[in-house]
């Protein structure tokens, strides 16, 4: 069974009187992508501060453990365990990328043989080889995120923690960035992310937790979560005229668009939805040329989930 890189169980934070993580429960398996997505002030930062030990959770929380450490008794060995970027940068502006590196090096108490070696390594993997003996207040904020990245990395970690990585980052920063979060994965590392860009979300997430007013509002897939709102169809289209009246009449409830021959039907997408319109198509004998399902998108689960309703119902016409 795959082992659990992050375990919270009802992560509690209070501020005063007022509650900003109510209850969150989190099971992050290792070697995979966890992004906590929510609106501004939902507490994502709040959450990664505890998780990696910046700063306590309330009395009230469960248990938490973060790479098999526990942290109300083990917070050492779970620091040494994580890497944490983000919007507290790590990055000194007044020196070098090379000397922020090295520095970073001494901190793990790495010699100065292996210190170099990893600093070169670790340049040359984000780009910022040539970059390397200017000064950090130089850098764009691309180079500053891959830096910050680069230095987290010095000290090997298992688990790593990114905080909004690509906030204010130009489209091709932001994909360069995505494509170093998948590297990440790909050599073992589990990364737990917040962000409030929905499509960063999906394009990266192996598993999704929307926070809302404390609490985790759902949790899933993209796709699981896209299927959670209404708004999703199944379109049917047709070549033959008389297959698309037949079909017009075999599927009631079916908006029709008599010039495209389409035929458009609520649908949350799934396997039996799928099946009981393809069933009905068959037992009147009909083919259609083309079927496509389209689901909603993050966005529409983000509002939905966020807005203060809930999860709402699915669709009332939903096929059957
Ligand atoms: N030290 C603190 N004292 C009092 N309130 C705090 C403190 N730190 C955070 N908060 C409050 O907790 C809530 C959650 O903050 P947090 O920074 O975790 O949200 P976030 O989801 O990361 O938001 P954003 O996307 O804007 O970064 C906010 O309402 C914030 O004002």
């Amino acid at each position: 069974m795959t082992e659990l890189a992050i375990a919270a169980d009802g992560l509690r934070k209070s501020y005063g009187d007022k509650t900003v993580l109510d209850g969150v429960d989190l099971a992050v398996p290792e070697g995979t992508i966890f992004c906590l997505l929510g609106p501004n002030g939902a507490g994502k930062t709040t959450a990664v501060k505890i998780l990696s030990t910046l700063i306590s959770p309330d009395p009230a929380s469960g248990p938490i453990r973060v790479g098999g450490h526990d942290l109300a008794t083990e917070a050492q060995a779970l620091r040494a365990a994580i890497g944490v970027t983000g919007q507290f940068s790590a990055v000194d502006s007044l020196i070098t990328g090379e000397e922020n590196m090295l520095l970073m090096a001494d901190l793990h108490h790495l010699s100065k043989r292996e210190g170099r070696q990893v600093t070169a390594r670790l340049l040359e993997r984000f780009d910022l080889t040539e970059a390397a003996g200017k000064p950090a207040s130089t850098y764009s904020g691309g180079m500053k995120r891959r830096l910050d990245i680069a230095m987290t990395l010095v000290g090997n970690p298992r688990i790593i923690f990114l905080d909004e990585p690509t906030t204010g980052l130009d489209p091709r920063s932001r994909h360069n960035m995505w494509r170093i979060v998948r590297e990440l994965v790909s050599d073992g590392v589990t990364v737990f992310l917040t962000t409030q860009y929905l499509e960063e979300a999906d394009e990266l997430a192996d598993r999704i937790a929307v926070l809302n007013d404390g609490r985790i509002a759902a949790e899933g897939t993209a796709e699981e979560l896209k299927r959670l709102v209404p708004g999703g169809h199944v379109r049917l289209r047709f070549t033959d005229p008389a297959s698309y009246r037949s079909a017009a009449t075999a599927l009631s409830g079916a908006s029709r668009d008599d010039e495209a021959l389409t035929l458009q039907l609520p649908s949350d997408g799934s396997q039996r939805e799928l099946r009981s319109i393809l069933d009905r198509l068959d037992s009147a004998g009909i083919e259609a040329d083309e079927l496509t399902v389209h689901t909603p998108d993050l966005d529409d689960v983000f509002f939905a989930l966020t807005g203060g309703a809930g999860v709402p119902d699915q669709p009332k016409e939903s096929v059957r």
